[in-house]
């Protein structure tokens, strides 16, 4: 309940208690062999209720957890009243109680027509409908640039939210791209990421979208004025800019004083978050890579899982499973991070991407109330594409000292299906094998019997595998654009219930704003070394090393 701290909650009480008295005795391979039915007990299979092809399975029975565990768990979750936070959410209160806005990606994928009472929720098919004759115009070649060619490039100029949600997905669903349309994506404001991209690129069939919703970001805007002045270097003439030039935004004063013509601007509103922006206008790239029609699909498998999301009971809800099972590691085990490690090379953005959805919502150490916690909140979230992290990280992983839990994600059949599928096969049992030896490790007896007699102490030691490291396995048929989009908010729907049971705000981001304040008075001191006041000595002397050393 808001003005609570999660700690207070009798059930948290419970589960400190439980922790302490259990967690010496909570051992996988024991969990397993004194219950037959665990695998059926602790994993469910997913369904989207609109669309039977999308679906897939959730494994969490290789956690440290027992049924009074988790229904202790679900017990905090009804204690913190997260059922009535997301009733708020899906209603259009304005949970977003720092900045007073309503938190409405849901909004975006309403195919059911939910009553939303907050303005521009009704505006929502008008911009899709505006997504898709664009993108209709640009992939037919009926859109042309300025001396008539079609468009074959396409460059995304945002940042953070306005980037990474594009960049993940249009890699995600690849399979589903017009190949001879090419996407770039350009964000950070070294000018080298710019200048790069525009070696590729050709002014006469290169469509700029400069996405960002407050059209105010200092790397977006630089690196959209950069390029307009690129542009104009080729085509002469500013008239040229309208075909060359859209903007995704909230802001349409800044965006016509750019010099972007209003019917060039796809709308979108505050109550969407940067980090779930890619359901709306911030989706252009993704819409014109794989086509309207996919981009829906994408929509429509997320809104199955905002269905889901909203009706099922606690303990079948699979975000709240997510959910909870994370709360037990990182409060009472004190894991620091989680691990997201997808068996899919089109998935090789995922973690990327969720590093900034679940840690700009839940990094924060004040509740909506004001209070500072006295438990730990959101996760570092990180990971890699399998099989590559197994041959860099792992290690430490499956040896280390640290308990990190971990997503394994795999699809069961390839797009690629290459030599008969070996390579798929090969991919799926390391995608097996690596949670079975997290979970199950391997004993000193098994390795002393492996090496032989006249193996030393201290080399046994070293190929021994404690073990009882968890991880849930998500395992999907294919790697569609509507499993795509169940995936996605089933994470977003997770994050929401760790930051309702943590009495945080989790969709404001109050922690970036330092950085750009800083950053924009210290642009204003580079010049002279004698314009360099107000600092420490350590931020004055690197600086002085800076402006002793450069050549611009
Ligand atoms: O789309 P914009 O307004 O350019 O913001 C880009 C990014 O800026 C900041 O880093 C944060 O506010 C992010 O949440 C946001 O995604």
């Amino acid at each position: 309940m808001p003005g609570t701290l999660a700690s207070d909650y009798p059930a948290w009480k419970k589960l400190q208690q439980t922790y302490d008295e259990q967690h010496s005795k909570l051992i996988l391979k024991d969990l397993f062999a004194q219950d037959p039915n665990r695998f059926s007990k602790f994993s469910k299979e997913y369904t989207s209720p609109d669309d039977p092809s999308t679906t897939f399975l959730l494994d969490y029975s290789k956690n440290l957890i027992t049924e009074p565990i988790l229904k202790t768990l679900f017990e905090l979750v009804r204690e913190a009243g997260v059922e009535q936070t997301r009733d708020e959410m899906f209603s259009g209160k304005h949970i977003n109680t720092s900045e007073d806005r309503a938190v409405l990606h849901v909004a975006l994928r309403n195919f059911s027509q939910w009553s939303i009472q907050e303005s521009g929720a009704n505006e929502v098919p008008n911009v899709l409908e505006h997504i898709r004759t664009f993108t209709d115009a640009v992939r037919s070649g009926a859109w042309k640039g300025y001396t008539g060619k079609t468009i074959d490039t396409i460059v995304n100029i945002g940042i953070g939210g306005s980037d990474l949600g594009p960049v993940m997905v249009t890699e995600a669903l690849k399979p589903y791209a017009k190949r001879d349309l090419t996407a770039h994506f350009v964000s950070n404001i070294d000018g080298t990421h710019l200048a790069e991209t525009l070696r590729l690129c050709n002014a006469e069939t290169t469509l700029f979208i400069v996405a960002s919703k407050t059209f105010t970001t200092q790397e977006t805007i630089t690196n959209a004025e950069s390029a307009r002045a690129w542009f104009l270097e080729h085509a002469r003439d500013k008239v040229h800019v309208a075909k060359h030039f859209v903007a995704l935004s909230t802001n349409t004063k800044a965006v016509t004083a750019f010099g972007i013509a209003e019917e060039n601007m796809f709308q979108f509103w505050d109550w969407v978050g940067g980090r779930y922006s890619l359901w709306s206008a911030i989706g252009l790239s993704i819409a014109l890579v794989i086509g309207y029609s996919n981009f829906e699909q994408l929509l429509k498998g997320a809104h199955g899982m905002d269905k889901h999301f909203r009706v099922t009971p606690l303990e079948n809800n699979l975000p709240v499973l997510l959910a909870v099972i994370g709360i037990w590691y990182n409060d009472f085990y004190g894991s620091q991070t989680h691990a997201l490690l997808p068996y899919d090379q089109y998935l090789h953005k995922f973690a990327d991407y969720f590093q900034q959805g679940d840690m700009e919502s839940n990094g924060k150490f004040v509740t909506k109330s004001g209070q500072r916690v006295n438990y730990q909140t959101g996760p570092i979230i990180w990971g890699a594409a399998g099989t590559n992290g197994q041959h860099s990280f792992y290690q430490l992983v499956h040896q280390g000292t640290k308990l990190i839990p971990a997503d394994f994600l795999a699809p069961a059949t390839t797009h690629n299906p290459i030599a008969n599928s070996k390579h798929h096969r090969i991919l799926l049992s390391n995608f097996f094998a690596q949670p079975e030896a997290l979970a199950f490790g391997k004993t000193e007896e098994e390795v002393r019997k492996e090496v032989g007699p006249n193996a030393t102490e201290a080399l046994i030691k070293s190929k021994v595998f404690e073990g009882n490291r968890p991880s849930n396995s998500i395992i999907f048929p294919l790697l569609t654009p509507s499993t795509l989009g169940a995936l996605i908010a089933l994470y977003e729907h997770k994050i929401f219930v760790q930051g309702s049971v943590w009495g945080i705000n989790s969709f404001d981001q109050m922690g970036v704003e330092l950085g750009k304040v800083l950053a924009k008075a210290i642009l204003a001191q580079l010049d002279k070394p004698s314009d360099v006041t107000g600092h420490d000595s350590s931020t004055t002397g690197i600086i002085h090393y800076y402006q002793k050393y450069r050549k611009e």
